[in-house]
């Protein structure tokens, strides 16, 4: 295709001059031209926001017209006209605009990336015909079905003071105050959240909410509830499981307004989103809010920000907060003007189940290779016994994490990574967890020859069939034998099988569940009522500050799967089998006391100068060495260190990444760090640049993390 030159072009109707617009595309992460949008022309203006089609080399690419940067001052530019305007479509509006130039600024990402990323990958392959009739499809068919709502729950006076606090108005002109819900495992925040929506939806025609929850295998039982309650509300869900057809129909309900309600994970908070009024986050603490490849955003700290810009109201809801959104949300004290966040408490359960109690099996006392302590497994059996359900946590899947031989010490590590591959029985297979290489287990040692190959440790799949051993001559009450279940990634690999084996659960076929921390989130089980997890001792004493935070919030929301229902009437309890019984985080998991947990952990990050107290942001390289990879970085931060920005940040020296070395790549890693967030953002720039002009053909990616969750 010819280019067009610039603004004085003589194409297109009279009186319509051609002009020059400023669109973003998606271009290759580090590409030179990925700083700013490319300049097109057009006959005619287009609001920004509008859709449209350019070309870029030889392909024909989408592109979102941006607010006006000025055209680069560059010898004989010649600038391309825009293939097609997708017009049917509103433009995307200022608040979304904002929104991606915000997280493309702070995750230092390019806006273009960023922009087409929240876009649904479907609308790259439509014409505007095919868009038109999209359009036209999405307002014939409202995807509803007559039935009759849910009626709301009466609320409980906390539930009520919660909602009512969230939704009292706002000092005149200034945006709502984020709320943290900081309710306990089972004491109603979905009924909450679901008045929540229906006063905001009331309160003017074309309000919007968005609802996130961290799982996708969470979003079916949430839709429902959502659904039962506004059958008269087209509901958009945002995940990734959906297909592009069903993703592209969600967005463009949700940006036409059609829909009201939008439901989803983390990507639904880039949505676009014109009428949005609150938004809903679900288990705020849960890390997969953090999106961990690309643009590593955090959905709730942009949707923070969001709401912030929209002035629309904010609802983090959790049992276990985040320690950055628990300081964030402090009552005002002796010298301390408090947090930016209003904390609204929901200690009750309703119906005044009582939280589970917890008991503390000491592995110490127990022979080496003990799984389940004889206590454990006869409580489990008491509970069978009743009807009552069991579930078991551990966070392992497979078989057993290595094979050894005792003769020469071979181990089943993997050739391209510096770990173990890990034993799956089922298919007899040794599994690598991090590249995925996958082999026949060997019938004899590799190395000796030794036929006597053993496993060391043990994963979900042993646990089932050591269950299934040490229960095999009990029954339930209707004297069928005991039917023990595992869902870990290994058994929910295919579609819809996660939500048939929690049916099965929910149906009440299962006595005994088995699994990872899958299991332990969110669910609404009514009728298990002892919840055991097997070894969480690792994660006291990790290198990654974060761990203890991380299993008190797995424990407790593990132990609030149990009990939910008051009505079955026997004491629920949550089991822990460890070598450190006396551990404080075990102390405060005893009492369910979250805030003396919480004030521990962040005495002794403010002691150590790490988050919430200071920002972090994790630099990360991948080479075929180790050394190359560390020295990359090191060179970097020592380039950029004598720029004025870097003053109030510190460079830690690269060091080797956990694990080291995946399929075949040596990962290193340097950890940045200030006490001033707004300082490190000036800094990354500054960081980025060197990053850029020290690559060499040894570096094969790198990586900027922002507020980084493992360290
Ligand atoms: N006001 C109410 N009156 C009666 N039942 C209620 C009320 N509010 C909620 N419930 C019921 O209480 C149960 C627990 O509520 P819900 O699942 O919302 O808890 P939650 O706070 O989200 O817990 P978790 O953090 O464990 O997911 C549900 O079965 C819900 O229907
Ligand atoms: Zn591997």
């Amino acid at each position: 295709m010819d280019s067009t030159p610039s603004a004085d072009s003589e194409s297109g109707a009279p009186g319509q001059e051609s002009q020059v617009l400023s669109v973003l595309v998606a271009l290759p992460a580090h590409s030179p031209l990925s700083a700013t949008p490319l300049h097109y022309t057009h006959t005619g203006r287009l609001p920004p926001g509008t859709l449209v089609r350019v070309p870029l080399g030889a392909r024909a690419v989408l592109g979102v017209v941006w607010d006006d940067v000025p055209l680069p001052q560059q010898e004989g530019l010649q600038l391309r006209p825009l293939l097609e305007a997708f017009t049917a479509l509103p433009p995307l509006d200022a608040s979304w605009r904002r929104l991606v130039t915000f997280t493309a600024h702070y995750y230092q990402r390019s806006m273009g990336e960023v922009a087409l990323s929240a876009l649904p990958p479907q609308l790259r392959d439509l014409d505007g015909t095919q868009l038109a009739r999209r359009l036209r499809k999405l307002a014939a068919d409202k995807g509803l079905e007559a039935r009759t709502a849910s009626a709301p729950l009466p609320l409980t006076p906390q539930q009520q003071q919660a909602l009512d606090t969230l939704l009292a108005p706002a000092d005149g002109g200034t945006a709502p105050r984020p709320c943290l819900l900081f309710g306990s495992t089972g004491s109603g925040k979905t009924e909450v959240y679901l008045q929540a929506v229906a006063r905001t939806l009331e309160q003017e025609p074309g309000a919007q909410v968005l609802v996130m929850v961290p799982e996708i295998n969470l979003t079916p039982q949430l839709e429902q509830r959502f659904a039962d309650r506004f059958p008269d509300q087209r509901i958009a869900s945002m995940h990734s499981g959906l297909t592009p057809a069903q993703r592209l129909q969600g967005w463009l309900a949700a940006h036409t307004g059609q829909a009201r309600i939008v439901l989803g994970t983390r990507m639904a908070v880039l949505a676009s989103l014109p009428g949005l009024r609150l938004i809903v986050v679900d288990e705020e603490h849960d890390p997969s809010y953090k999106q961990q490849e690309g643009a590593r955003y955090s959905a709730r700290d942009l949707a923070i920000y969001r709401a912030h810009h929209a002035q629309a109201r904010i609802l983090l809801g959790s049992a276990t907060p985040s320690l950055e959104s628990w300081h964030q949300s402090r009552p005002a004290g002796d010298g301390d003007a408090g947090g930016r966040y209003l904390r609204l408490a929901m200690p009750a359960r309703i119906g005044a189940a009582p939280l589970p109690r917890v008991r503390l099996v000491d592995m110490n006392h127990q022979h080496r290779r003990c799984v389940f302590s004889p206590q454990l497994l006869e409580a489990m059996a008491e509970r069978a016994a009743r009807g009552e359900q069991s579930m078991v946590l551990l966070n392992r899947r497979g078989y057993a994490p290595v094979l050894h031989c005792a003769d020469c010490g071979w181990k089943s590590e993997c050739p391209h990574c510096s770990a173990y591959r890990v034993f799956h029985k089922i298919d007899r297979t040794l599994r690598c967890h991090h590249c995925g290489f996958t082999e026949r287990v060997p019938r004899a040692c590799p190395s000796c020859g030794n036929l006597d190959v053993q496993t060391l440790g043990q994963g979900t799949e042993q646990l089932e069939e050591a269950l299934a051993h040490e229960l095999r001559a009990l029954t339930r009450p209707d004297g069928q034998p005991l039917v023990i279940a595992r869902v870990d990634a290994d058994t929910t690999r295919h579609a819809g099988s996660l939500e048939q084996q929690l049916a099965r659960v929910h149906s009440g076929d299962v006595d005994v569940l088995v699994g990872t921390q899958m299991i332990a989130k969110g669910h609404d089980f009514r009728r298990i009522t002892l919840v055991a997890a097997l070894n969480p001792d690792t994660a006291l004493f990790s290198s990654d500050f974060r761990a203890p935070e991380r299993l008190f919030s797995l424990l407790l929301q593990a132990g609030g799967r149990a009990g939910r229902d008051a009505a079955i009437g026997s004491t629920s309890e949550l089991w822990v089998q460890t070598r450190f019984p006396t551990h404080a985080l075990f102390a405060a998991l005893q009492r369910h006391d979250y805030p003396a947990f919480a004030a521990q952990q962040l005495e002794e990050r403010a002691a150590a100068g790490m988050p919430p107290f200071s920002y972090q942001a994790l630099v990360r390289a991948e080479s075929r060495e180790q050394q190359a990879a560390q020295d990359f970085l090191n060179a970097a931060s020592s380039a950029a260190a004598d720029v004025p920005e870097a003053a109030e940040v510190f460079c830690y020296p690269a060091i080797p990444m956990t694990p080291q070395r995946v399929a075949n790549r040596e990962r290193a890693q340097m950890l940045l760090e200030s006490g001033n967030r707004a300082a490190l953002q000036r800094f990354l720039p500054q960081l980025a640049q060197q990053l850029h002009a020290q690559r060499n053909r040894t570096i094969l990616r790198w990586a900027i993390d922002v507020d980084p969750l493992g360290i």
